[in-house]
């Protein structure tokens, strides 16, 4: 009989299987019910081959006291071998197997010796033969009961395929492009390290790539967790960046990085919440050549630019190749070398000053009313009680491109300490890396950075990219290397960490994105936050001039707040004093400062070569030298930036060495945290 469906329309369509109709002839259904039957047969021919095998055994060795002997061995050996041969099963199998085997070899025997017939060997053949084949066939039913209620996994043999035979999997949610199943395992036999470890052996069942399957441990126990499939690579689609996500918002509002697999919106957060408890963070960028790295820092840093109570300190090596339609955005933008020290020594004299403010402000950490005009009595720095009205502190980003130099001339020590306390202060640090690799950065370094965004790199740096757990629970960046660029993992507080393992994709920026990202640039400028009066006076007084407050070439940019510090500095030049750090108070910085009329006619450069000069003279070109650099806001200093110095009045290395030791002695310098390298001390003074 040809099966087939007809639709409304009339259409036709094969069956692909046999249907079992109503209008069927007989034939059908009793195929059909034998059909079903059949599997159970096996027990009740074992039972009637049992009967057949007694009588005949009667007949031939009813009177033979020899064959008694021979088929009760056989009877006990052969119970034995069905126990060692069940070692591999299940407990309950095993012992099912043993008992049926021995009932039924117990019986032949009894029916060959005594016969079929014989007192109650009928009886217990009529009674006991049918409960022990139904047995086996209430067994069979329980093993393919759909549902798996007997405890049999119902995943069609899939985790009995990857080695987690009798793991149960629950009713799994289904979503769209999501199948996530609550997995429990076997009590103290199974863990959840065992599913981290399949879990690519199930790709392989699947035919999936290793990166759609996922185990979120539940944290709370050692055998149970959800195992999260996602069939489909919703993130090959390319989605271009075309404007920022929040243009006006507070820093406090999540950052639209992109999105995740299944579509939700791939979010992070620099500040803290107190209210959900949450820390501030310091974010690393990972990934390798190519893995669309600068695209991602350029989709963080264009959430941040148009946000309202945020700056952005920005150090950038290759002299913003990337950045530079957002560089008016910012507050201080330097390139590598020299510039980039003095902005790691701005930071680290904001640091205190910030925290300081904060704490005097009654704020725990930063929050975005710390950025607003003190006006709450709650949060006033007066002793009275009344609103202060202070300027309010932005939050401060601290970012730092390809920062393996800097980070290694800086030590570990200084970063690790830097990075904690610039939580407290109301500051993120964010660090991209050329190569994400331990090579690059340190241990340490790397654990005092708690976010990342892991792009594809290579399969040996997984391990510095992303915690183990994460990387265990089936995170991979190191499958995508460069072949999937702006592919990510981003491990941050605020994200929910079943997330941590899914992955995200970040937006592309084309030559389309110019001139959008010039005009945020803009609207910053005018709109975005200025460095708040604290943080300004803190940085100066260690960059001097060469903090500039938005960047070296916008002096029309120059923020409001700031250019009330150049006139508090005015005023200080006006007392003859200098604005410091407080610590710094007590140190003297007039006690060998050159005389500015006596620098501009002393010419540091065009000296006659050869001639060398007095002692006191010396010292006179060395102290114009330094105020040279400081009015070039060349601010850290070493031997080695007096080299031509040095030639052209020969003088040698080692006199600058101990000259710059002895400035430092006198104030005019002060130590930094590489050997051999000094800060100048401002000396607003000079120029
Ligand atoms: N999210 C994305 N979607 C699609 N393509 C992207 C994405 N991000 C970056 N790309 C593309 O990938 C390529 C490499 O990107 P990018 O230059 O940002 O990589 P990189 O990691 O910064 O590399 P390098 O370290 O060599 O500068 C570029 O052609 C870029 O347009």
């Amino acid at each position: 009989m040809a099966h087939k469906w007809t639709d409304q329309d009339g259409r036709t369509y094969p069956l692909a299987v046999p249907a079992v109709t109503n209008e069927g002839t007989g034939g059908t259904v009793r195929a059909y019910l034998l059909n079903r039957a059949k599997p159970h047969l096996p027990p009740w021919l074992g039972w009637a081959g049992t009967g057949v095998a007694g009588a005949l055994g009667h007949w031939h060795w009813g009177e033979s006291a020899a064959a008694g002997v021979g088929l009760t061995l056989a009877s006990v050996a052969l119970t034995g071998a069905t126990w060692l041969m069940g070692k591999s099963t299940s407990q309950q199998r095993r012992i099912h197997s043993a008992v049926t085997v021995a009932a039924g070899s117990a019986w032949l025997t009894a029916a060959c010796l005594a016969g079929p017939t014989a007192g109650p060997v009928d009886d217990l053949y009529l009674m006991g033969g049918p409960v022990v084949a139904l047995s086996w066939n209430v067994r069979m039913a329980l093993r393919h009961n759909p549902e798996g209620a007997a405890g049999g996994s119902a995943d069609g043999g899939l985790l009995e395929k990857v080695g987690l035979a009798r793991a149960q999997i629950g009713a799994a949610k289904v979503e769209p492009n999501r199948v996530t199943a609550p997995l429990a395992l076997e009590p103290g036999e199974q863990t959840n390290d065992d599913v981290t470890k399949a879990l690519a052996r199930i790709a392989s069942a699947l035919d999936l790539p290793k990166s759609a399957v996922r185990y979120s441990p539940d944290p709370d126990s050692e055998r149970r967790g959800d195992l999260v499939i996602v069939p489909e690579d919703m993130l090959s689609e390319v989605v271009e960046w075309e404007g920022p996500s929040n243009l006006g918002g507070s820093i406090a509002d999540p950052l639209n990085l992109g999105r995740y697999d299944d579509g939700a919106d791939l979010l992070v957060w620099l500040p803290g919440d107190p209210d959900a408890g949450r820390n501030s963070t310091h974010l690393l960028i990972a990934g390798g050549t190519g893995s669309g790295k600068g695209d991602t820092a350029l989709n963080v840093l264009t959430e941040i630019l148009s946000r309202t109570d945020v700056v952005v300190w920005f150090s950038d090596p290759k002299a913003f190749q990337d950045f530079a339609p957002l560089r008016a955005g910012l507050d201080w933008g330097v390139e590598g070398g020299t510039p980039t020290e003095v902005m790691v020594a701005g930071v680290e004299a904001a640091i205190p000053a910030r925290t300081r403010w904060l704490g005097a402000h009654g704020y725990r950490q930063w929050v975005p009313e710390a950025a607003q005009t003190q006006n709450d009595p709650a949060h006033s720095c007066r002793s009275d009680g009344r609103a202060c009205g202070c300027a309010g502190m932005p939050f401060l980003v601290a970012w730092f491109e390809e920062a393996a130099n800097t980070l290694r001339a800086l030590g570990d020590d200084a970063f690790t300490g830097i990075a904690q306390e610039a939580r407290s202060a109301g500051i993120s640090l964010v660090v991209s890396l050329q190569r994400p690799s331990y090579d690059q950065m340190s241990t340490s370094t790397r654990a005092s950075l708690p976010s990342v965004i892991a792009l594809g790199c290579d399969p040996r740096d997984e391990g510095f990219s992303l915690p183990e757990t994460v990387i265990d629970a089936g995170a991979h960046p190191g499958a995508w290397g460069n072949r999937r660029p702006g592919y990510c993992y981003v491990v941050s507080p605020g994200i929910d960490e079943s997330r941590y393992p899914s992955p995200g994709r970040t937006r592309r920026f084309t030559i389309r994105a110019v001139p959008v990202m010039e005009r945020l640039a803009a609207w910053a400028q005018h709109n975005g936050a200025v460095a708040d009066p604290v943080t300004a006076g803190a940085v100066s007084g260690v960059a001097g001039r060469a903090y500039t407050g938005r960047t070296a070439d916008d002096n029309a940019g120059q923020p409001v707040a700031l250019r009330a510090v150049r006139s508090e500095e005015d005023e200080d030049m006006d007392h003859g004093g200098l604005l410091v750090d407080p610590e710094d108070i007590d140190i003297d910085p007039e006690a060998e400062l050159p005389d500015p009329q006596e620098g501009d006619d002393a010419p540091i450069f065009g000296q006659e070569t050869g001639h060398k000069p007095s002692p006191e003279e010396a010292r006179r070109l060395f102290a114009a030298a330094l105020a040279e650099f400081e009015a070039d806001g060349h601010m850290i200093v070493g031997p080695k930036d007096f080299t031509d110095w040095c030639d052209r009045h020969s003088l040698s290395r080692s006199w600058v060495s101990l000259r710059l030791k002895e400035a430092a002695q006198e104030g005019r310098l002060d130590a930094t945290n590489a050997t051999g390298r000094w800060r100048i001390v401002p000396a607003l003074t000079a120029a």
